[in-house]
């Protein structure tokens, strides 16, 4: 399969360079305006055991390209894909924390095969360099779920070769649901008080988890997703012992005074409250203290 990558943030250099040493052809995907007219990039890749380069080749079009995985930021997927060409016959595969574009990706682009995933790999991107510093899983699914196609998609061993461990999944859904529940608590509430993930397990923070907890759990049963006040807090739970030590990526986008994806997290919870005639008012605040930074 020729991969092609749109967004070669941490994410997206992170999945282009492991791809592209794993042997399969890459090509990073981008208007002129992205690469400044450069036909190629030189990006490093590091973890704690090695590090390797690669020159990969830019183009503005899938021509090449069997499949697109979109790795951008959740508020820039739209935009970014309406800057290339993108040809018939590539598939789609999103990678992206928070929720809403899978399903406008659909409504824009109805005739491509979309598939959606999560990922629990940890990787910053300074400079050129990318740097993978916490091996995870993937988790990837039709989207939205399709009950008449042959399941597995051929491609899955690629990813699996290059950056294990991939695991495919029918229900898609309910893996991004999950994700989404995990950042709609972990994510706002480091970003506000700038500390660090596993600091969330501490009894203080316990009450205003429970509520969040609930109302996101209210909402997942109203969109027929089956995740319990109980399961979401236990997840919390699991993740904020996990990366104990990390900064949530919504925490390092204050701190480094970038856009957040407050409105795609629990901007999300609040907007499919509102379809359904439910109050969530804790995930209200939170998504208000953050789009205006009064905090
Ligand atoms: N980093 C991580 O460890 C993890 C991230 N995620 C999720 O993955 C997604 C990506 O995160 P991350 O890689 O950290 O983010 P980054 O900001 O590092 O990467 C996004 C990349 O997309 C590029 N981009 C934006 N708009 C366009 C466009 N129109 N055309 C081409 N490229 C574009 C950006 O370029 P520029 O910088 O020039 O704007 C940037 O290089 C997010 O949803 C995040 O929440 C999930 C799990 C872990
Ligand atoms: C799982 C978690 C909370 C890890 O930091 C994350 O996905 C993020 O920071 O965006």
């Amino acid at each position: 399969m020729h991969w092609g990558i749109l967004g070669d943030g941490a994410i997206g250099g992170l999945y282009a360079m492991s791809l592209y040493h794993a042997g399969y052809p890459v090509t990073l995907v981008m208007s002129n305006e992205f690469s400044q007219g450069q036909s190629f990039r030189q990006l490093t890749y590091e973890n704690e055991q090695t590090h390797y380069q690669a020159e990969l080749p830019i183009e503005q079009t899938t021509d090449h390209c069997d499949i697109l995985l979109i790795c951008t930021k959740s508020y820039q997927v739209l935009d970014a894909l309406q800057t290339i060409h993108l040809t018939q016959n590539c598939e789609l595969l999103t990678l992206h924390n928070g929720m809403g574009p899978q399903q406008k990706i659909l409504n824009r682009y109805p005739d491509h095969s979309l598939w959606a995933g999560t990922t629990t790999h940890g990787a910053k991107r300074q400079s050129n360099h990318i740097i993978h510093h916490g091996s995870g899983i993937t988790t990837i699914g039709r989207y939205p779920k399709n009950h008449h196609t042959a399941p597995c998609p051929t491609w899955l061993d690629d990813l699996n070769n290059a950056l294990p461990e991939v695991i495919f999944d029918e229900n898609i859904e309910i893996a991004l649901w999950r994700k989404l529940a995990i950042n709609c608590v972990i994510n706002p509430l480091t970003a506000i008080d700038q500390c660090l993930n596993g600091e969330l397990l501490s009894p203080s923070y316990q009450p205003v988890i429970r509520e969040l907890c609930y109302e996101i759990s209210q909402v997942a049963n109203a969109c027929q997703i089956p995740l319990s006040c109980g399961e979401i807090e236990q997840l919390v739970q699991q993740v904020c012992k996990q990366t104990a030590k990390n900064h949530s990526s919504m925490a390092q986008d204050v701190y480094y005074r970038r856009p957040t994806e407050i409105k795609l997290i629990n901007g999300y919870i609040v907007e499919m409250a509102k379809r359904y005639n439910l109050d969530v008012p804790f995930n209200r605040h939170l998504v208000k203290n953050l789009t205006t930074g009064e905090f």
